[in-house]
């Protein structure tokens, strides 16, 4: 088949003149055309790639910008309504964080202005708010009415402010080392929350520890927790000679045990006590607890309580930098609560010194002043258990009944001369320092520092045996010569507890208080033969 179609057109003649209007129409349209075109190729030429791209990536853009605006006019009036409501909830949820932390804060203000009246001083993260009253134990941890009970029983109508800080920290399983004063009820401070959290008594061996540093100590503390826990029975075991010795606690169900560091050590050892199960461990008069001569057998005990939930306190009247250096490395996450200034002596004692510049000077003195007013009950401290005795054998014969108590007495005549001076029997208690930390002898009217104290915290806790629970005491140091250089040291203490104290005595040498024990003259008045 021929392809050829010239043969078409051949032999037509085509009439410019009588087609010339369309001819002009033509050629105009062909050059707007061309126009048209060209002003497009131009336009490609001119962005050879990146022309192309803007369109492509308009075009992209727009179809992305289609899809994604598609899909966000689909999200969107899908999501308009959902991310209405989600930014409704979000609001919600941002204006509700607000209101809890702008109420976090207001609770925290609150906090800090109560803590201020109480002045009590905390450093940690995240501090649980201090106790208002009592009944919070029930509504804020919903503490068992039979303990409320016997708070109420035992005539606690208000917390310490030691109670108030303490309690809320260790209820939150918290740990903590405390320093308060003397007499400010720091006993309560950990027995209370250590009774609701153990709740009632189990038979999973021992769940809780306090250790004491002397016996008499612990067997107070003892009858504190029975007094408290009473109608809970709770198996309250108080570490004896005996029970060190002999007792295997695996055998009966213990909750918890009080004890001496020596003895407990003493039942570990002899693997007849199993701290394994330990939740709760309280070191009371933790910076006697953790001096040399006990040091090992903390360490020893500390390591026995393995539990790693253990919650440990530390409580004392005095808290020295290495007690504190110490609570940190051993705790996790633990709340420092101070209750007034670190360190210092009871507000409520009035503290006298009194130069008698010799032993006999202080004998006479001694003498004179039961002879003019002798308000029992009056403890007097020596700085020996030999000197004890030796007062105790001069005033003796003095038509006052005095008793004695010091570590060379058996364990029976030890109590007794407690027992009869919390009774009333005795007037006078002539001690060495093992009664001066911890001991609560209700209403000792006065304190006499016979010898001088060997340190701050010495002085601090003898004193304290007077002033307790907000009562009104009174305290007597006798100096002689051989004191003189300490005396600024205890001047500051008795000034920084609103005492007044001459300003020569302020104004002394500052000495570095080393243990201040100095060899005295006996106080023996009978030639020893
Ligand atoms: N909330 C309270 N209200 C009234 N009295 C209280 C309160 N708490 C404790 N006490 C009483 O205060 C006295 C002193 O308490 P506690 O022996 O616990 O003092 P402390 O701070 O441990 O003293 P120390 O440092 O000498 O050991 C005790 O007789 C105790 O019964």
């Amino acid at each position: 088949m021929a392809t050829d179609t010239s043969f078409l057109f051949a032999g037509i003649r085509f009439d410019r003149k009588r087609f010339g209007g369309d001819i002009a129409r033509f050629e105009k349209k062909e050059s707007d055309d061309s126009v048209n075109i060209s002003s497009l190729v131009e336009a490609e030429k001119a962005e050879p790639v990146e022309g192309k791209s803007p369109v492509k990536k308009r075009k992209r853009k727009g179809a992305v910008s289609e899809t994604v605006e598609g899909f966000n006019v689909f999200k969107k009036s899908k999501s308009a309504a959902q991310t209405g409501n989600q930014s409704k909830d979000g609001d919600l949820a941002e204006n509700e964080s607000i209101k809890r932390k702008k109420e976090q804060n207001r609770q925290l203000e609150r906090d800090a202005l109560f803590r201020k009246k109480h002045n009590i001083h905390v450093s940690g993260y995240n501090v649980p708010s201090p106790l208002q009253n009592f009944e919070e134990l029930n509504s804020r941890y919903g503490c068992d009415s039979c303990l409320t009970r016997n708070l109420a029983d035992l005539g606690f109508r208000e917390p310490t402010p030691i109670q108030r800080q303490a309690i809320p920290i260790l209820l939150s399983d918290r740990e903590c080392f405390a320093c308060a004063p003397t007499g400010s009820g720091k006993t309560l401070a950990f027995v209370c929350p250590m009774l609701m959290k153990l709740k009632s008594p189990a038979s999973d061996g021992i769940r809780a520890v306090i250790v004491c540093h002397t016996r008499e100590l612990s067997a107070q503390t003892y009858r504190e927790c029975k007094k408290l826990a009473k109608g809970k029975k709770f198996r309250i075991k108080l570490m004896t000679k005996q029970l060190s010795r002999n007792a295997d606690f695996s055998k009966f169900p213990c909750d918890v045990l009080i004890s001496t560091p020596l003895r407990l050590r003493r039942a570990i050892r002899r693997k007849k006590v199993d701290l394994s199960r330990v939740q709760y461990l309280v070191l009371d008069e933790s910076d006697k607890l953790f001096e040399p001569v006990l040091f090992k057998q903390i360490d020893f005990i500390i390591k026995a309580c393995s539990n790693p939930s253990i919650i440990r306190s530390l409580f004392s009247a005095t808290l020295p930098d290495f007690v504190e250096d110490r609570a940190r490395e051993l705790m996790h996450d633990a709340v420092r609560v101070i209750v007034g200034r670190k360190n210092m002596a009871s507000e409520t004692i009035k503290q006298k010194l009194v130069f008698t510049g010799s032993e006999e000077g202080k004998l006479l003195a001694i003498r004179q002043s039961f002879a003019e007013s002798l308000n029992p009950p009056v403890l007097v401290f020596v700085q020996s258990k030999e000197r004890a005795q030796e007062l105790y054998d001069e005033l003796a014969f003095d038509n006052i009944r005095v008793g004695v108590v010091h570590s060379d007495l058996s364990q029976n005549e030890r109590e007794d001369a407690v027992d009869n001076f919390r009774a009333g029997k005795t007037w006078v208690l002539i001690a060495s320092d093992v009664v001066a930390r911890g001991m609560d002898f209700k209403g000792v009217n006065c304190v006499i520092n016979y010898d001088f104290p060997d340190s701050a915290a010495v002085y601090i806790h003898r004193i304290g045996r007077s002033g307790r629970a907000g009562r009104i005491g009174e305290a007597i140091t006798f100096y002689t010569e051989e004191d003189i250089t300490f005396l600024r040291n205890i001047a500051n203490l008795m000034a920084a507890s609103g005492c007044e104290v001459p300003s020569w005595l302020t104004e002394l040498r500052k000495t570095k208080w080393k243990k201040h024990r100095p060899k005295r003259d006996s106080i023996s008045s009978n030639p020893k033969d």
